[in-house]
């Protein structure tokens, strides 16, 4: 069965997709396969074929035949030539990906290109350089008597790491990790999110084009538990994980590995806080913060959902937010006009309705949005939702504890920088933060004072790729990024040489 368009997205295992209708090779036709539907009209664009048990099976064990087989002893060179060669081709098809991921997520085509694929070439090119640049660990020891000792350490591939990435930005969270996985010789099965399974098949042709051995990147469709994703983890093949989503996830994914005591790596929920003192250019301030809460639809992982305002810039960030708000675009993806996408689904637009309906009981004020836009022509049956902005909420409501990941944020007013800290630290998240002032010595106090992974200051994902990223509490484990990510995708063995 294939969708109306005919078009099956498929398994990419041991250098091959795998076509469906003959499912893995074993004769059964007719595999299990689910609709990829496009959020932005809830129209079905593609079938996806499901991979089964023994699909994973055979993903793990032609990755592991594939380090065997000498992928593992490439040399760092070829890698690094490799992955350059990667971001090359990606921008030779660039508007392939940014069709593909436009296909999945429906969002607009001026964040796909500046954003999404942009980012998936600066990461193959970023860890090409790292790698390259990477030394090795070494000590002179000294000894009684005047003797010495050499230590040294030497960094091997993790071997078959699981990849597991998320449906807000598919491409660049695939290539985050895959890029650096490859470049330290791994080998990877990836289990992209079921919503946006295009570009991880997509990135497949393109490493087979650049001359990627097969087996070294390999991509099983499906869901979570029951299906690809829990059969991935939990294949004993398995050496490592590396998760991007919600917090729940990221723990069944570590009960799932425990017994085989793997390493993971997790980047997973947040509950971003941005504090602004009364110091700041409201426009510049309101400009960054607008962004930082209704990027991607508030679907990125370091989005703003509550903004701390020194009370006596209140109502002048809270307009200010307002106006932006109403400047926001949704419409259709394609448009260079439009800024603002739908939702990844109807199943998590009813999510976020519900916790529209908790701050409502809350007693929350809605200064914008709150609704369900009606948007005309085909675009009506797509996951939309209006940017939202509320006042009058506290961190005791759900609200402002709880992750919601759409577009809304709750403003809340305070008075010292001593509360202002407390109420930002006052969650069991910790990814990202932002503090917005023009006094130096506070913008760097408040920032350090954050619990987090990442804190800006009169900014937002602005990111350099060396930086160590990740979040701490729920919104994580270890970090990757730059020395990070090697740190992750190998083992070091240290030498002592008696001299
Ligand atoms: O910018 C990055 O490297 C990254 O990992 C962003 C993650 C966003 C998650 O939603």
């Amino acid at each position: 069965m294939t969708a109306e368009t005919g078009r099956w997205i498929r398994n990419f295992v041991d250098g091959r997709f795998v076509d469906p209708d003959d499912g893995d090779g074993d004769g059964r036709a007719g595999h299990r396969g689910f609709d990829a539907t496009d959020p932005a009209t809830g129209l079905v664009h593609a079938r996806v074929h499901e991979a089964d048990e023994a699909l994973v099976d055979r993903a793990v064990t032609a990755a592991r035949r594939a380090l065997r087989e000498g992928w593992a002893d490439t040399a760092v060179r070829e890698r690094t030539e490799l992955l350059r060669r990667a971001a090359d081709r990606i921008e030779e098809r660039f508007d392939e990906f940014v069709a593909a991921e436009i296909a999945d997520t429906g969002k607009p085509v001026t964040q796909a290109r500046e954003l999404d694929v942009a980012r998936a070439v600066a990461n193959f090119r970023a860890f090409a350089d790292v790698v390259a640049a990477a030394g090795q660990e070494s000590f002179l020891t000294d000894l009684a008597g005047g003797r010495r000792a050499l230590n040294y350490a030497v960094r091997k591939p993790l071997g078959v790491v699981a990849v597991v990435v998320p449906w807000n930005l598919p491409l660049l969270l695939l290539t985050w990790k895959v890029a650096p996985a490859l470049a330290c010789g791994n080998a990877v099965v990836v289990k992209p999110s079921e919503e946006t399974p295009g570009t991880a098949a997509l990135l497949a042709e393109v490493l087979a084009e650049v001359g990627l051995p097969a087996g070294v990147y390999n991509v099983v469709h499906g869901f979570g538990g029951g299906s690809a994703g829990g059969y991935l983890t939990a294949h004993p093949g398995i050496d490592g994980v590396t998760f991007t989503g919600s917090s729940a996830t990221g723990a069944q994914v570590m009960r799932t590995v425990a017994p085989r005591v793997r390493p993971v790596s997790f980047e997973l929920g947040g509950k971003n806080a941005a504090v602004v003192f009364d110091d700041v250019d409201v426009d510049e301030a309101v400009t960054g913060l607008s962004r930082s809460v209704f990027a991607n639809t508030g679907q990125v992982c370091l989005c703003t959902e509550r903004v701390y305002v020194q009370r006596s810039v209140f109502d002048d960030i809270a307009g200010g937010l307002v106006e932006r708000a109403g400047r926001l675009r949704l419409g259709d993806p394609l448009s260079e006009e439009t800024t603002t996408g739908p939702l990844i689904s109807h199943a998590h637009r009813d999510k976020v309705l519900g916790y529209f309906d908790l701050a409502e009981q809350a007693g929350a004020t809605v200064l914008t949005g709150g609704q369900v836009p009606r948007l005309g022509a085909d675009l009506d049956g797509g996951s939309w939702i209006e940017p939202t902005l509320w006042t009058g909420l506290t961190n005791a409501d759900r609200v402002v504890r709880e992750e919601i990941f759409g577009p809304v944020a709750a403003l809340i007013p305070f008075d010292t920088e001593e509360e202002a800290i407390g109420l930002a630290n006052d969650t069991d998240y910790g990814l990202a933060a932002s503090v917005w002032t023009n006094d130096l010595r506070r913008g760097h106090r408040v920032a350090q004072a954050m619990n987090v992974g990442m804190a800006w200051v009169n900014t937002w994902f602005l990111r350099d790729l060396r930086s160590p990223f990740g979040g701490v509490g729920l919104s994580g484990l270890g970090r990757e990024g730059g020395e990070s990510s090697l740190h992750f995708y190998t083992e070091p063995t240290n030498v002592c040489v008696q001299l």
